[in-house]
């Protein structure tokens, strides 16, 4: 019999996470474990459901630059070792726990240096941490690997650095590098020393595009830099028209990237908060699906959006009715997204996606 699809079996089933931000997924409680340890004083609230309800209201603005406001938070407790180590483990064990088997998370460590923590310090913190979180999840029995990308603000100067840095690390699971922060305003060839240098590395970036701004940023972002994925992306519904009749004609860049394979990292519930959608029926993940555009399912902020991979599958079975096939049609487009070789995307893909959902479908 076909296992239902609800929020409890989709727990179940293996899924694949590309976006998610470290310090936009901590657990309510550790917010206000690590204020109270390191003597933070500017909490909005001492109570973690409080404060749960506070993140998620706040991040609710309907502008990137006001929701980006609320890290200012969950930054300012993770300023030292232990803090990263004990985020970046929780992190692992949330992930698992909700049945994800593959992800790349993402962090901007010149953000943690202001108790005076070089920005090597911070990447090693964070890789422990990871790697404890790892081991705790396979005691309850699960299997998760994270790879970990690291990002430059777009607002600050330091992306050759921290390209320099995610090259340093890409034998110990630093897998890839981006750049988040606000997009207005600061194009992605700002940094474009940063992107030519990881070309010749030969190493895996991809971009925060086409969010809070549209077509020029993704344009510059795949043309320019040379973006494998694109973060978010979801702008590119502005160069595809479609008829009264459903027919849908692509632009030269929406062909391009459609045609590339070039992988969009969607965050819908977050884009519901940005602004970038106004619901999630009319969210563009439904006609770039349907157009089979390489689409991506991710959380981006679990705790500002207060959701969950599990979550977002959910509320899209809900809203546009996508079954088994199409949960693991997204979870199979991240893995092969996903930048860790070959043969280990394809392991994953043939060894757990595809018995995970080839159960439930049964
Ligand atoms: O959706 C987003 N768009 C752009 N930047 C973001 C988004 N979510 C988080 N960050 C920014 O990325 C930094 C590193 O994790 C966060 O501190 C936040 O400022
Ligand atoms: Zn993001």
């Amino acid at each position: 019999m076909v296992t239902p699809v609800r929020f409890e079996t989709i727990r179940s089933a293996p899924k694949v996470l590309l976006h998610d931000h470290l310090d936009g997924g901590l657990r309510p409680q550790t917010v206000i474990d690590l204020a109270a340890a390191a003597g933070y004083s500017e909490l909005p609230h001492t109570d973690a459901r409080e404060l749960a309800d506070w993140f998620r209201r706040s991040a609710d603005s309907g502008s990137l630059e006001r929701y980006l406001e609320t890290f200012s938070h969950t930054v300012g407790v993770m300023q030292n070792r232990d803090a990263l180590v004990r985020v970046a483990a929780e992190c692992a064990e949330d992930l698992a726990a909700d049945g994800v088997v593959y992800a790349e998370v993402r962090y901007a460590p010149e953000l943690f240096q202001e108790g005076g923590l070089s920005i090597d310090e911070v990447v090693r913190a964070v890789q422990d941490g990871f790697r404890e979180g790892e081991r705790r999840a396979e005691t309850a029995g699960n299997r998760i690997r994270i790879g970990t990308l690291l990002c430059a603000m777009r607002q600050n100067a330091r992306a050759s650095e921290i390209a320099e840095l995610a090259v340093g690390y890409r034998d110990s699971e630093v897998v890839g590098f981006d750049i988040a922060g606000p997009e207005a305003g600061f194009p992605p060839t700002r940094n474009l020393d940063a992107f030519e240098y990881l070309r010749r590395q030969n190493a895996h970036f991809t971009i925060h595009a086409g969010e809070a701004f549209g077509l020029p940023s993704i344009w510059e972002a795949i043309q320019h830099c040379g973006a494998e994925r694109l973060g978010h992306g979801v702008r590119i519904v502005d160069d595809i028209e479609v008829g009264e009749d459903g027919t849908a004609r692509l632009g030269r860049l929406a062909s391009y990237v459609r045609d590339r394979r070039i992988p969009l990292e969607l965050c819908p519930s977050s884009n519901l908060q940005t602004g970038a959608a106004a619901s999630l029926a009319e969210h563009p993940i439904g006609l770039l699906a349907r157009l089979r555009f390489r689409v991506t399912v991710n959380t981006d902020n679990r705790l500002m959006s207060h959701c969950s991979m599990s979550s977002e599958f959910a509320a899209l079975h809900e809203t546009f009715g996508y079954g088994w096939d199409d949960l693991r049609w997204f979870t199979v487009n991240a893995m092969k997204s996903a930048f860790l070789g070959f043969d280990e995307r394809l392991a994953v893909i043939e060894d757990v996606i595809k018995p995970g959902y080839a159960r439930l479908m049964r």
